[in-house]
C-alpha cells in the first residue's frame, strides 16, 4: 500500500509544517464516493497550525530531536566533507540495556503482557510527555469489509477518514464483536442494501441477503451469534502501526516493520485471542516524513548517520509522527482500554490522548522473532536501526537478547 507522499517532497530542508501542506494537495490514493468529514483544504491557517500540534513533536525543527543533539552538520557541510563517517558499530560493548520490566523475550506462544501505566513515573512508560492538542480529531469510518488472510483467519478492514488530513487511515480488526459506531449509525435515506455495501452489516454477507440486520428485527441468519462475542471483558491487543512502503512491501531488511505488522495480525488470530484485536494504521511513513524523504535519509545512514541523525540532518525531527487519529479511531471502535504491543514509550503516552480517553493498560514487547530463535531475519542494518531506537529513542527492548 505505498502513499504517495514521498514523490512531491524534493527539499531537503524542508520542515514537518511544510511536509503537512504539501501532502495536503496531493491526490488520494484511493478515493471513495463519500465525502470526508471536513475537507482540509478549507482549513484556515490557523488550522493548519492547530494541526501542526498534533505532531508529538514541538515547533522548531531542532527542538524535535527529543533529547538528541542535532547535528550540526548541513547538507551542503555532507557534500563538502572530504571521507564519509564509519558506520556505527553494532552493538557497542559499553551500552547497557535499560532494565524495564517486560523487555526480555517471551518464551511461551502466548504474547506476555506488563502491566503499564503513564500516570505515575514507575509506570512502564517513560518519563517524556508528548504534546497533544487538547480535543482529539474527528474520524469516521466510510467502509468495512471482510478480508480472508492468507494465513487463514479473516479479518475487517475498516477504511477512515478524517478532519486533520486527506489520508485514509485503516483499523485492521480481528473479531466479529468489534464495531465501528460511525460505520454503524445509520445514513440519512440509505438503504438496506447501502449499509451491506459499504459494511454496516450484522454477521456474514452471502449472495441473496437482503437485511443488514442493523435496521428493524433481524432475523437469526442475518445477527451476530452469541460465539462472536468475547467470553471475557479483557481489553484487545492492539498494535499501532505506520506505514512503511520498504518494510512491509519491497522486503527491506533496515527495519523491522514488515514483520511487526505480520507478528502483530498473527498473535491477533491466535485462538486464544478471545477480546479480538486491533492494528491502527496509520499512512505517517517514514515516522511522518514521507518516503522521499526516508530513502534520502537511508542514503544517509550508508554514508555513516544512524536513523535518527540522517532525520536530523534531513532537517527533519527524529520522529514527526503524532496518534490523536489512533485514539479517534479506538474510541470509535468502542475501546477505552488496550493491550498495547510496543516498544516505544512515546507511543503508549501519545495514544491515551489528551485527557486519557484512552488508557493503556497492559504493554506486550514487540521482541523481533530472530532475537527469539523463532525465524524472522538478521541485517547489519536492522541492527544498527533497533540499537539506535533502543539508545536514542528510549525503546524498551532488551538489546541484550540479540544473539551473536
Ligand atoms: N525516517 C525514517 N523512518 C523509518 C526508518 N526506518 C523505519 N522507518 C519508519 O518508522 C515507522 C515504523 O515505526 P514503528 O514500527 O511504529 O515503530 P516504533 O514507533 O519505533 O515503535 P514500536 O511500536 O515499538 O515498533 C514507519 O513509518 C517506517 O517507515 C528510518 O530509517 N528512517
Amino acid at each position: 500500500m505505498p502513499d504517495l507522499d514521498g514523490k512531491i517532497n524534493g527539499r531537503a530542508a524542508a520542515t514537518s509544517k511544510s511536509w503537512h501542506q504539501e501532502t495536503a494537495d496531493l491526490p488520494s490514493f484511493y478515493s471513495p464516493q463519500s465525502r470526508p468529514i471536513r475537507d482540509i483544504s478549507r482549513l484556515t491557517n490557523a488550522q493548519h497550525e492547530d494541526q501542526e500540534d498534533f505532531s508529538l513533536s514541538s515547533s522548531g525543527p531542532s527542538s524535535h530531536a527529543r533529547d538528541v543533539e542535532a547535528p550540526t552538520a548541513t547538507l551542503d557541510s555532507i557534500a563538502s566533507s572530504p571521507a564519509p563517517l564509519p558506520p556505527p558499530s553494532l552493538l557497542s560493548p559499553a551500552f547497557t540495556p535499560p532494565a524495564t520490566p517486560g523487555t526480555a523475550t517471551p518464551s511461551s506462544e502466548q504474547p506476555r503482557s506488563v502491566p503499564v501505566d503513564s500516570s505515575i513515573p514507575s509506570g512502564g512508560c517513560g518519563t517524556k510527555k508528548p504534546r497533544l492538542l487538547e480535543t482529539l480529531p474527528e474520524v469516521q469510518c466510510i467502509v468495512r469489509a471482510r478480508i480472508p488472510t492468507t494465513g487463514g483467519t479473516e479479518m475487517f478492514l475498516h477504511l477512515y477518514t478524517n478532519n486533520v488530513d486527506q489520508k485514509e487511515h485503516l483499523a485492521i480488526v480481528f473479531g466479529p464483536h468489534i464495531r465501528s459506531t460511525t460505520l454503524d449509525t445509520p445514513r440519512e435515506g440509505e438503504t438496506e442494501m447501502d449499509r451491506m455495501v459499504r459494511g454496516a452489516y450484522t454477521g456474514r454477507l452471502y449472495p441473496g441477503r437482503t437485511r443488514s440486520g442493523m435496521m428493524g428485527p433481524a432475523t437469526l441468519t442475518d445477527s451476530n451469534t452469541e460465539s462472536d462475542m468475547p467470553e471475557q471483558n479483557d481489553p484487545p491487543l492492539v498494535r499501532i502501526h505506520s506505514e512503511c512502503y520498504t518494510g512491509e512491501t519491497a522486503w527491506s531488511a533496515r527495519c523491522d516493520c514488515g514483520e511487526q505488522l505480520d507478528e502483530a495480525a498473527r498473535l491477533m488470530s491466535l485462538p486464544s485471542a478471545k477480546t479480538g484485536g486491533i492494528i491502527i494504521y496509520l499512512r505517517q511513513e517514514g515516522r511522518g516524513i514521507g518516503l522521499g524523504e526516508k530513502l534520502k535519509a537511508y542514503n544517509l545512514q550508508d554514508l555513516g548517520s544512524d536513523t535518527v541523525e540522517a532525520n536530523l540532518l534531513l532537517r527533519h525531527p527524529a520522529d514527526a509522527r503524532s496518534y490523536g487519529l489512533a485514539t479517534a479511531m479506538l474510541l470509535d471502535l468502542g475501546q477505552q482500554e488496550v493491550k498495547l504491543l510496543t516498544n516505544n514509550p512515546e507511543k503508549i503516552r501519545a495514544v491515551e490522548g489528551p485527557n486519557r480517553e484512552v488508557r493503556v493498560t497492559e504493554r506486550v514487547a514487540m521482541v523481533p522473532l530472530s532475537w527469539k530463535g523463532r525465524g524472522g531475519f538478521r541485517s547489519r542494518e536492522v541492527e544498527g536501526y533497533l540499537k539506535t531506537k533502543i539508545e536514542k529513542m528510549g525503546h524498551m527492548l532488551d538489546i541484550g537478547s540479540l544473539p551473536s
